[in-house]
């Protein structure tokens, strides 16, 4: 279930990122992954992504769910530094869904598939 709390939590967490970036890399997981540079922060995304799809398997097998979302959480938080790296936040992909409501994949897939 969301509530507006679940959009406090990502802004926070933007602002927070934000302010990593002139935070010292000793002291801050997230300034030190801004300090290594874009290329490290791709690393981690793609070892969360890989451990997102393990947890994914297992979930299913298991049943259990806890480790999935926290892999899930790992990879999401990783692709907010990687935005924000890039002078970006969830603002603009929060924007980018909302304007896909309403728009089924399917319709979307094949008005692209006539431009072609
Ligand atoms: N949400 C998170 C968050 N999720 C995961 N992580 C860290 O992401 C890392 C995940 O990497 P791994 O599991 O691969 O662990 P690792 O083997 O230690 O990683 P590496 O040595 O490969 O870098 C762990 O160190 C986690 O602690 C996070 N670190 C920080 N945050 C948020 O970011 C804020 C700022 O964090 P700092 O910059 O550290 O103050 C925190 O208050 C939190 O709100």
């Amino acid at each position: 279930m969301s509530n507006s709390s679940d959009l406090d939590t990502l802004q926070q967490l933007d602002a927070t990122l934000a302010q990593r970036r002139n935070a010292d890399p000793a002291e801050s997981y997230v300034a030190s992954l801004h300090h290594k540079g874009l290329n490290k922060i791709l690393e981690k995304i793609g070892e969360e992504a890989t451990e997102v799809i393990l947890a994914a398997k297992d979930a299913e097998r298991s049943r259990q769910r806890d480790e999935l979302v926290g892999e899930v959480a790992d990879l999401w938080f990783h692709s907010l530094v990687m935005l924000s790296h890039l002078d970006l936040s969830s603002t603009e992909v929060l924007a980018c869904l909302r304007q896909r409501f309403g728009l089924s994949g399917l319709a979307e897939k094949a008005a692209r598939t006539q431009q072609d």
